[in-house]
């Protein structure tokens, strides 16, 4: 039983999958868009499987000619000099069908391929977060696979297969019904066992497609967390947890391997039966005098030219359901809600305002219950509090990463989920300790908040950071290639970049999550000084997980259990002898 139709608490939270009637409005929408190459493309097929209908024609005229005696040496000649010339003329034509089809394949793929790298970088972080990234690994490799594969090969075999069945299939009724009545035999045959394949397909493709994201999901974990794999000795942990993920994917492949296998006799019997049946009641029918032997030959010569286009048609209908689901999927990442949608409202000043803020991460289950503060702009609050607090939460939602579930975090007055990104992050930034290097020169990793930005301010932004030094004396300075593959910069490095940028960003607020706690105290120290320098003349709000922090900052806000439960300055909240007072005790102490 596949899990889908259940859906697990995995399903429910993975990427939505499109429907089968949304899979079916896009590929009308995609056919409609190039319908004039489609036109082409069918015209040039039709040619040439009119220009394929001569050949068993004329065979079966020169085999009626032999059998009745009829034959000439020059009728003959003329027989096969008009072989030839419509040989000559299959040849042609489906080359150029084949062409104009790979061409027009090309095409459409290239537009989807365009629209769901689309979608995919416009999904909210949350999303992405919560779905885990296998699910989105998996439709970006193995799904865009799959349709790629259906819309290389199959859409150019679909248009070959079916109007050489067309035609093919009208010659043989024309050349003779009575002869052609075996033709009946293949739906006969297939019509029950296929649908009862396609039922079942569909839910069994889509859990396989879900196995491979979750396997997806493990390995791309495992890589990340290579390190900590090592140092914790996770290797076995990560192992059963791969075996698991394997162990569900061989049981979804084994369930629709199992479909097909039940499944294909049939084909295979829906194939031959009529190219028999065809021999047998046209060569009986020829034997009575019924029909002439020429047409008893043409059409059992049509009915057998019929088998590998059906069979290729049929080859293709598995493929082309498992590339349908792969659609839903792709498509489903669509149908993500925007999380922001930007209102066009500018913010009047620099004031952060968080007013009865509620946030869950999973429905019915509040992480922060009506937290409310205002920053002074200019100040430095320091965000204090046991683990599982909320702290970080609540950081994210001031750097409007998420918005929250009820209540308002507002910029100047306009909630910040009211911004467009590139506004916002002109506004308020979060800085964590993920900082990721991009495949580029270094410039173009600094200018990716500014893409205007010049060499100069460039240099300047590195300098405020203390960063200039070892910039310039990379391989080629600032056009260095750095990221995966380029030039390895070490943490410390990558962090600076990221510190650069945000200069260049240029934020009047910044949100610091533990920025600088996983590096070496060396490196730390030297880190601390430039992000001082891009902190200079900022409002910051610090999730200070490290108490001394604390002590420094203008105000300090005490969470707990989701709620602000002190705030004030640091002095005041010792003199009021509370929770805040005694973490520093136990702080303290402990130092
Ligand atoms: N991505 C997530 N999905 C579901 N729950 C989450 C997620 N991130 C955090 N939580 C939960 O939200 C609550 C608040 O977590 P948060 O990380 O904000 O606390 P914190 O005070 O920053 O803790 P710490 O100091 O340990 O980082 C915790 O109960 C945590 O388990």
């Amino acid at each position: 039983m596949s899990p889908l139709r259940e859906p697990t608490d995995h399903a429910r939270r993975t990427l939505p999958i499109a429907s089968g009637a949304v899979v079916r409005r896009h590929v009308g929408v995609l056919l409609r868009d190039h319908r004039r190459a489609l036109l082409w493309v069918l015209l040039w097929h039709l040619l040439a499987a009119v220009a394929g209908l001569a050949g068993p024609w004329v065979i079966g005229q020169v085999v009626g000619a032999v059998t009745t005696g009829a034959a000439t040496v020059t009728s003959i000649d003329a027989l096969v000099g008009l072989l030839a010339a419509a040989l000559a003329a299959e040849t042609a034509t489906t080359w150029v069908a084949r062409r104009s089809s790979l061409v027009l394949s090309e095409e459409v793929f290239a537009r989807l391929r365009e629209d769901f790298v689309g979608s995919a970088v416009r999904l909210p972080l949350s999303t992405v977060e919560r779905a885990g990234t296998g699910d989105l690994l998996a439709r970006t490799t193995n799904d865009v696979d799959a349709i790629s594969y259906v819309i290389r090969f199959g859409i150019p075999t679909v248009v070959v297969s079916v109007t050489t069945v067309l035609v093919t299939g009208v010659a043989t009724v024309v050349a003779s019904p009575l002869a052609a009545l075996p033709l009946l035999l293949t739906p006969l045959v297939w019509v029950l066992p296929t649908r009862r394949y396609l039922r079942l397909a569909g839910p069994g493709y889509l859990w396989e497609h879900a196995t491979y994201a979750r396997l997806n999901g493990v390995a791309a974990e495992t890589v990340e967390g290579a390190a900590t794999v090592d140092a914790l000795g996770l290797q076995g942990e990560r192992g059963d947890r791969f075996a698991e993920a394997l162990r569900e994917s061989h049981d979804a492949e084994r369930y629709t391997v199992g479909l097909r296998l039940r499944w294909f006799p049939w084909l295979e019997l829906g194939f031959f039966a009529p190219v028999a049946g065809a021999l047998l009641w046209g060569g009986w029918l020829a034997w009575e005098g019924v029909v002439p032997v020429a047409t008893a030959t043409a059409v059992v010569l049509y009915v057998q030219r019929l088998l590998d286009p059906l069979g290729e048609l049929v080859g293709l209908l598995d493929e082309i359901q498992f590339a349908a689901t792969s659609m839903s999927r792709i498509l489903g990442v669509a149908e993500v809600p925007a999380d922001r949608v930007a209102t066009g409202a500018v913010p009047s000043g620099d004031r952060l305002e968080v007013d009865s803020v509620r946030y869950a991460y999973r429905e019915g289950q509040d992480v922060l219950h009506g937290v409310s503060l205002d920053l002074r702009p200019g100040e430095r609050l320091a965000v204090v509090g046991p683990s599982g607090a909320g702290k970080s939460t609540l950081g994210r939602l001031m750097a409007g990463v998420d918005g929250p579930r009820t209540g308002r975090i507002t910029v100047g007055g306009v909630p910040l989920v009211d911004l467009e990104l590139d506004e916002l992050r002109g506004q308020v930034a979060l800085v964590t300790q993920e900082h990721h290097v991009f495949v580029g020169t270094l410039a173009d990793n600094l200018r990716l908040p500014r893409p205007q930005a010049s060499e100069d301010q460039l240099r300047e932004a590195l300098d405020a950071v203390d960063a200039l030094d070892w910039a310039l004396r990379l391989p080629q300075g600032l056009a260095t290639r750095v990221g995966s593959g380029g030039h390895r910069l070490t943490e410390a490095q990558a962090q600076q970049v990221a510190l650069a940028r945000l200069v260049l960003a240029d934020p009047h607020t910044l949100v610091l999550d533990e920025a600088t706690s996983l590096l070496d105290p060396r490196a730390a120290r030297h880190l601390e000084r430039s992000l001082a320098a891009v902190l200079t003349g900022r409002t910051v709000v610090a999730i200070a997980h490290r108490l001394h922090t604390a002590h420094d900052a203008d105000r300090v806000a005490v969470v707990a259990d989701g709620r602000v439960r002190e705030l004030g300055p640091h002095e005041e909240l010792i003199a009021a002898d509370g929770d805040y007072a005694a973490l520093w005790r136990s702080w303290r102490d402990e130092g």
